[in-house]
């Protein structure tokens, strides 16, 4: 087992400053007494998901994952957006090369957070619509800070979450919440969120938030951690198949949504309204 002498610790941390520094976009470091590792997304100024960042998240969960990471806090270097979710501009006229790899990116990034074996906490530090809000959902537990959003709001974009992020949601939060939440693409404030049950915590501070994920994680300190990964794997493991099965079709099917003219007109108009940058003419 990794870090179980101070010798593979520190192996470990290492390798981690090594590979943090060649990823700018997610930095992670590694409590060298607890063996937690944080990995922080910083793609400046929303962590909006474009290929790169996500490419980067995907790279640094298979590094966690080889190297038997004891326990994952993802968290976001900005005090004001955890995650903004997909990159709205590069989903706007885009290359289909190009996104049919974002796709495919955001599908592994999914099954490596969804299906991990070590315990996993989102630290949602801000704002967390959409795919920001599909990376909380795919930890174990969620640890939320006051006055920030959170929720699936596809359907105020103009489509559906795909099936494995519904799964995600009704796993977390029961079916009929979920029915609620996604048919309008709600974004829930904070303390609604935790009325509901999509985060399990709400903290003042990060630092508060990070002490709560910590407690979190050592509650696995005496369970043996195959054990727990095998009843993880038993509880998501029909979810995380039934993607995996239908990976290919989903990106083909992505797109062709995404690159039909009516959602380009519909992603142009939501661009238009709420974001502050706007398209070039
Ligand atoms: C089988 C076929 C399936 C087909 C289904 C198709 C797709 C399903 C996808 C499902 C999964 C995920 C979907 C998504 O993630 S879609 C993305 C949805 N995201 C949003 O709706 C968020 C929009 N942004 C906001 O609401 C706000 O910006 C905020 C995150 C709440 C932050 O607010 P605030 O602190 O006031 O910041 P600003 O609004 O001033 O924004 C700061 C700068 O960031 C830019 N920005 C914001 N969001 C995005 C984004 N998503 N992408 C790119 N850029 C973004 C914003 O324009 C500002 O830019 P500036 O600094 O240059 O002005």
């Amino acid at each position: 087992m990794a870090f179980r002498t101070a010798r593979n610790l520190a192996y470990f941390s290492n390798y981690i400053r090594n590979y943090s520094t060649n990823g700018p976009l997610v930095n992670v470091t590694v409590n060298e007494k607890s063996g937690f590792a944080t990995a922080t997304l910083q793609r400046p100024s929303v962590n909006s998901l474009n290929l790169e960042l996500l490419t980067e998240i995907s790279h640094t969960l298979q590094q966690l994952e080889k190297n038997k990471c004891r326990g994952l806090i993802l968290t976001s270097a900005s005090n004001k957006v955890f995650s903004a979710g997909l990159d709205l501009f590069e989903l706007h006229k885009p290359n289909a090369d190009k996104i049919k790899q974002m796709w495919s990116t955001l599908q592994e990034v999914w099954i490596k957070l969804y299906g991990s074996s070590y315990p996993t906490v989102a630290v949602v530090n801000g704002h967390a619509p959409a795919g920001g809000c599909m990376l909380a959902l795919s930890c174990e537990y969620r640890v939320m800070l006051n006055n920030f959003i959170i929720g699936l709001n596809e359907a105020q974009i103009g489509f559906s979450a795909p099936m494995w992020l519904i799964d995600g949601m009704r796993n977390t939060i029961g079916s009929r919440q979920a029915e609620f939440a996604l048919t309008a693409g709600t974004l829930f404030k904070t303390e609604e969120a935790l009325k509901i049950g999509l985060v399990d915590e709400v903290a003042q501070s990060k630092e508060e938030a990070i002490e709560k994920a910590e407690k979190f994680l050592n509650k696995f300190a005496k369970i043996p951690p195959h054990a727990r990964s095998m009843t993880k794997a038993a509880l998501r493991g029909a979810n995380i198949q039934a993607l995996v099965r239908n990976k290919d079709e989903e990106v083909r099917s992505y797109v062709d949504f995404v690159t039909d003219s009516q959602f380009q007109d519909s992603l142009g108009e939501f661009i238009e309204l709420n974001l502050k940058q706007k398209l070039s003419k």
